[in-house]
């Protein structure tokens, strides 16, 4: 299909990290401008475990929008080994907190205080189960001896199976998948086991890591892969299977925290993130598939209502600044100083 104008049902973003403070303000408006709601990752430091500390953020996240916006924050809990079976059902009971946040021990930026060992959050989980609370996973083994490219299908293998067949009725996200392998497990497993897919692991393979040079704003975890897995993302984003649904994964560093000897991961892309999708659709001659990956899919998972007003794309290429502010510092966006095709009106 090729267009020069779509409009679709306004999208959401489920999986997203807003930081805070000067930093939340600087990116907020990014997200509101397009999404009617964002799934708020909640490895802050200190990381968000509880429901009053996640209310707190909340409205932190509220007060940083510019007036008169209507963007709804959809918030989570940090799984920790301290988690509480009662935490679990004040979540379930908040209408606030929407999931529960696993990141493995070490795997990934503020992961310090995630779960060393899962069998210590096997109260947890049950109690998740039975509430129909989903549990959204960074899907990565810290094993050292394990390759880095190969750590989400190591995951899948040591930890997502064996989780599958003790808690068949999880609510389950694998968040950020890259490879074919979570493709494959994704779309045969059930309805209440889904993946989010960001637009940089659809547009980008790893070479663009390494392309005339180390470029650390394509730095992200998990870590790009090669071109025969973008390609396995694209099919699975582009075919209406309803697994597979829109999450940027959208993560703002400073600049200097990016650009050093040892820089942290994660890529922003809210400031252009439903365009970006637009055109990895568009790529794969498949734009009208492009509203039931970022607006159906998502809500139909998490049991909320499809949102009802719509955006509109339009083909028009304009060029994203070259940084853009970030709390007291500023952020090299996705695309810094390069076109991108669609623009919304
Ligand atoms: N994706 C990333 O590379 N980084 C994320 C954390 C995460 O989602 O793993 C971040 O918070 O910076
Ligand atoms: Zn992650
Ligand atoms: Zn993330």
């Amino acid at each position: 299909m090729s267009s020069t104008r779509l409009e679709i049902i306004r999208p959401d973003d489920w999986h997203l990290h807003l930081r805070d403070g000067a930093a939340l303000g600087s990116v907020v408006a990014d997200t509101a401008r397009q999404f009617a709601r964002a799934i708020v990752m909640p490895n802050l430091k200190p990381p968000v475990t509880t429901v009053a500390q996640a209310e707190d953020y909340r409205r932190r996240i509220l007060a940083g929008l510019p007036a008169g916006t209507r963007f709804q924050p959809l918030m989570t809990l940090y799984l920790t080994e301290a988690t509480t079976p009662e935490e679990i059902a004040r979540a379930k009971a908040s209408g606030t907190v929407f999931a529960v946040k696993y990141y493995p021990a070490g795997a990934t930026t503020n992961s310090q205080a995630g779960v060393r060992d899962l069998a210590h959050v096997y109260p947890v989980l049950e109690a998740m189960e039975r509430h129909g609370l989903p549990l959204l996973m960074h899907g990565e083994v810290t094993d050292p001896t394990v390759d880095i490219f190969d750590r989400e299908h190591a995951f899948i293998e040591r930890h997502l199976i064996p989780l599958r067949a003790r808690f068949p009725e999880l609510r389950m996200v694998l968040e950020h998948i890259t490879t074919g392998a979570a493709v494959d497990f994704i779309r045969e497993a059930p309805a209440h086991v889904g993946a989010t897919i960001t637009a940089h692991h659809l547009l980008l393979n790893r070479n663009a890591i390494f392309e005339g040079g180390i470029r650390p704003h394509y730095y992200c975890l998990p870590v790009l892969k090669r071109e025969t897995h973008r390609q396995a993302l694209v099919e699975a984003a582009t075919s209406g299977d309803p697994h597979f649904f829109l999450g940027t994964d959208s993560a703002p560093h400073a600049q200097q925290a990016k650009e050093a000897a040892c820089g942290c991961a994660g890529i922003y892309t809210a400031h252009a993130a439903i365009e970006l999708y637009a055109e990895a659709f568009e790529q794969a001659g498949k734009l009208d598939q492009l509203e039931a990956f970022a607006s159906f899919h998502g809500p139909d998972f998490y049991g909320l209502p499809r949102n009802t007003d719509t955006i509109v794309l339009e083909r028009k290429s304009w060029t994203v600044p070259d940084t853009l502010p970030f709390g007291d510092s500023h952020c090299i966006p996705f695309r810094a100083g390069q076109a991108i095709a669609w623009s919304i009106t």
